[in-house]
């Protein structure tokens, strides 16, 4: 469930998320991508990459698919991304959780706005856990992909980066994403500090994360429309149920 932090907002806290959501609902309306910039501010967004980096040397991160290396000379693999999992509630996690519960705020007023068919007419209660990566520079990449192609019920998907001073010219990790709207154009979105950016996470934005060649840290948390998630489910529990007849 969403926590609804709205109460909780001084007036002109609450001025600037319904600013937010205004500029969140018409960039998803108009392009379906939108980037905010300074979206915690910086001591915040510096203890979120604190906490994160904390967990870096501390483990937690699982080592990312293996990326099969151009050069069959050496084959030696790119490692990709490594990823871990927080849903929030663990130890240690304080401002990463922080940073969900805005992220909701943000969220469940957009979705508010939604009632007059604002934002793509989805119905948003709940969302994943945090997935917090980490490319560890070398080239590491993700090919170019859709997050949710076969109506798993992710509908937005939201990514909050952590590196400061990040020049692309040298460091690239790029995210590129191809709009299906625009085929002669690509959104091109550099991973800089406590910058929050929001896409539909669908068909209409295949991206691909461009090789980083220094450590590039981001937090993503997908969004659910809740009649396509009950559908998903219901199609999982079914597909089960068939496979354990036939085993
Ligand atoms: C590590 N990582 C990703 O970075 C992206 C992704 O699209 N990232 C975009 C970005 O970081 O700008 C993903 O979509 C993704 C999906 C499943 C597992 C790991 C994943
Ligand atoms: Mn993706």
């Amino acid at each position: 469930q969403l926590d609804d932090h709205m109460l909780y907002k001084t007036i002109d806290e609450e001025y600037g998320l319904e600013e937010m959501c205004n500029n969140l609902v018409k960039d998803m309306n108009e392009y379906g991508v939108c980037v905010l910039d300074n979206f915690l501010g910086r001591q915040k967004g510096i203890e979120v990459l604190d906490e994160v980096k904390n967990m870096y040397s501390a483990g937690y991160f699982k080592d990312g698919q293996l990326v099969a290396s151009k050069d069959k000379t050496n084959n030696r693999n790119i490692r990709g991304d490594k990823i871990a999992w927080v849903d929030g509630k663990e130890k240690g996690v304080s401002n990463i959780r922080f940073l969900m519960n805005q992220v909701d705020a943000v969220i469940t007023l957009a979705n508010r706005m939604v009632n007059n068919g604002k934002l793509g007419h989805y119905k948003i209660r709940e969302r994943t856990k945090a997935m917090v990566a980490c490319y560890e520079g070398k080239g590491s990449h993700y090919v170019k992909h859709v997050d949710n192609p076969n109506r798993d019920g992710r509908c937005i998907t939201c990514i909050y980066y952590l590196n400061v001073d990040w020049d692309v010219s040298e460091s690239g990790g790029l995210l590129r994403i191809f709009p299906d709207g625009w085929s002669d154009r690509v959104a091109d979105i550099e991973p800089i500090f406590d910058r929050i950016t929001f896409f539909w996470s669908d068909r209409r934005n295949p991206h691909e994360v461009q090789p980083a060649h220094r450590t590039r840290y981001a937090i993503t948390l997908w969004y659910f429309d809740a009649n396509e998630r009950e559908l998903a489910v219901r199609r999982y529990q079914r597909d089960c149920e068939s496979l354990r007849k036939a085993a």
